[in-house]
């Protein structure tokens, strides 16, 4: 018999039992133990609203001709990414007058792979709601899980797409696809054709993909200023629908060349504020209140968690200081908009600056440089390099500037040149040639503070993942850590890595589509395992140090005077799998004047953990 998988809109029993039949909220379950999680009562709640909403656009999947790489109306071509979840790739729609070009996501029902423990969490967290999910097997657990995880992503890709008539600078959506006997579905979005932001210059010249879309002859800072203009409004819209991305970096924007813009992308972090969730609160007043405060203390904790690439994480995610843990309310994420300021001032430094303004050997010494290490300005006169340092990068999240102030600062007339053509122009080209002397000269000692090493991309790679706040009421200290992760960490260096693919890409012609460069599917055989590592150390190893892209780390570290590669080893990243005592750790660096003790860091892991 062929097997039967939960899809977009079918999510089995399951989905329809846990969403309540009251017109109103339902924000605990006396009965029961289940403390609510953000995501937990969005399934309790909103599911089916959530269904009803996502129906028009998803496609049941009727045809896949695997020899001429067909599904539906698109037709195949090359893998133009990867991501943690499956693989994207050009596709062509075969009815559209235009026989338009768009991005097809791939994603296997059955990845990631989940623990036993995790699994008989979800089971015990069913139960509570009489749903008899003893007889289930590893993988219907599991691609209920998966399936719910994807249901909010593309939801917020709706959103973001039609809320408000929409915005050009995040990447629109267009359709999914999907049905119960298929193992993957599919996600359908315009395509970029230029991929990812590229920051890392191995030489002095600008980027063929900057210059394809600011023109030639033009400064660092004119591509800087084409960032921030564009990105700027994708995240002003967003703040206007109530969405915290959550996970701003390079990556994660994309370049149309046609249209010559760029575009905000990858929405699985994501999260809506309380009053852009379409819940229905009840009509009594007290009623009323109380619901509000549970959505918005579990709001609050959601956006407390350390979630994104660490390299780009906000300050106030990751504190670990004594001062930090003597108030609770101290260590909320107040704004959490300004989590995307700060992850949006690290992107505009690397573009700026050529390297990660924070980047330490591990995710511990990148954390203890968000919080400690001070970014100078004193060399620079561009406006531009001083609104990042001075006003986006700001440590106190109350003190950092928003982005609406951003854009007036952006839209006014004194500033709404390229940096290369108002006033300040000749200060800013002066500013990056004083930069490229400098990080050509060798490493000074002020450089090497808090054992600080060469920056390496790994970094801005590596990516702490919400997916498992989608485990309904599940703590994340129990998060499953699949086995790719470490395989990763160990990495090949013939792998062919997603840039790669979109370079080669990039020197294709646009709209002609090759079969024959169709990567083979995503393998199902789901014989990747889970395996337990102890807590509390487990949370830090899920942010996962892998170096996906071995070959062209260092780069920023490799260009000389003349503007030549100079090729090296690139250093490896420590994991802090190894890291078994953290006190000894942190002491023996000489620098770091800290009084952190392992418990310390266990009270800080389980405040963000939510192991309460
Ligand atoms: N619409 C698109 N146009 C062009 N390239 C795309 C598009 N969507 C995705 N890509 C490419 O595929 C890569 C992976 O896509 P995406 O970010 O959606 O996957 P992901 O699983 O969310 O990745 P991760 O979580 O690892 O960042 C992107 O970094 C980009 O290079």
């Amino acid at each position: 018999m062929e097997r039967k998988y939960p899809s977009l809109l079918n999510n089995s029993e399951v989905t329809n039992k846990l969403e309540s039949q009251s017109p109103y909220i339902v924000v605990d379950n006396p009965d029961s133990e289940w403390i609510p999680t953000y995501h937990s009562l969005i399934e309790r709640n909103i599911s089916n609203l959530i269904q009803s909403e996502l129906q028009p656009y998803v496609q049941q999947i009727k045809k896949i001709d695997e020899t001429e790489s067909i599904i539906n109306d698109y037709k195949i071509g090359s893998t133009i990414g990867s991501g943690q979840f499956g693989k994207v790739y050009k596709g062509q729609e075969q009815s559209h007058k235009k026989r338009r070009i768009v991005a097809l996501k791939r994603i296997n029902k059955l990845r990631p792979k989940y623990s036993m423990n995790q699994l008989m969490r979800q089971i015990t967290y069913w139960k509570q709601f009489n749903i008899d999910a003893d007889n289930f097997d590893a993988d219907t657990i599991t691609t209920l899980m998966n399936v719910n995880r994807c249901r909010w992503e593309v939801y917020l890709m709706l959103r973001v797409t039609n809320d408000r008539g929409g915005n050009s600078y995040v990447v629109n959506f267009l359709q999914c696809m999907d049905s119960v006997n298929s193992k993957d579905l599919w996600i359908v979005s315009e395509w970029c054709n230029l991929g990812e932001l590229q920051w890392k210059r191995p030489t002095r010249h600008l980027l063929e993909q900057w210059e394809s879309l600011i023109g030639e002859n033009k400064t660092v800072a004119d591509f800087a200023f084409k960032v921030i203009n564009d990105i700027t409004k994708g995240l002003k819209f967003l703040k206007k629908i109530g969405c915290i991305h959550r996970d701003i970096k390079p990556s994660n924007i994309l370049v149309d060349g046609k249209n010559k813009i760029l575009k905000i992308s990858d929405f699985g972090c994501s999260l809506l504020t309380p009053e852009s969730l379409p819940f229905e609160y009840d009509p009594v007043e007290k009623i009323k209140d109380k619901q509000l405060h549970i959505v918005r203390k579990c709001f609050q904790k959601e956006m407390n968690k350390i979630i994104g690439t660490p390299a780009f994480v906000a300050p106030e995610l990751c504190k670990f200081t004594e001062e930090d843990f003597k108030s609770e309310e101290k260590m909320d994420v107040k704004d959490g908009f300004k989590l995307d300021i700060w992850s949006f001032g690290v992107t505009l430094y690397c573009i700026l600056f050529n390297q990660l303004p924070f980047s330490g050997d591990n995710e511990f010494d990148t954390y203890h440089l968000i919080n400690l290490k001070e970014l100078s300005n004193d060399d620079s006169d561009c406006w531009i390099t001083d609104l990042v340092i001075t006003k986006m990068l700001k440590k106190n999240p109350d003190e950092r500037i928003d982005i609406n102030e951003i854009h007036t600062i952006i839209t006014s007339n004194k500033n709404n040149k390229p940096p290369s053509l108002n006033k300040l122009g000749g200060g800013a080209k002066k500013s990056i040639k004083k930069f490229w002397k400098k990080i050509s000269k060798p490493k000074s000692k002020e450089d090497l503070t808090l054992k600080v090493t060469l920056s390496t991309e790994d970094t801005e790679l590596s990516r702490i993942t919400s997916r498992d706040s989608f485990a309904s009421g599940l703590d994340p200290s129990d998060l499953p850590i699949n086995i790719t992760d470490f395989i990763d960490s160990l990495t090949t260096t013939n792998a062919i890595t997603a840039q790669d693919e979109i370079l080669k890409n990039n020197n294709k012609q646009e709209n002609r589509l090759d079969p024959t460069q169709t990567d083979s599917p995503v393998s199902s055989s789901g014989s990747i395992q889970s395996f337990e590592i102890p807590t509390p150390i487990k949370n830090m190893i899920k942010i996962k140090a892998s170096p996906e892209k071995p070959e062209k780390r260092d780069l920023d570290h490799g260009a000389s005077n003349d503007g030549q590669t100079a090729p090296r080893p690139a250093p490896k990243m420590k994991s802090s799998k190894n890291i078994i005592n953290f006190k000894n750790y942190i002491q023996n660096n000489e620098v770091v004047e800290s009084s952190d003790t392992i418990d310390q860091i266990k009270d800080y892991l389980n405040y963000k953990g939510d192991f309460t």
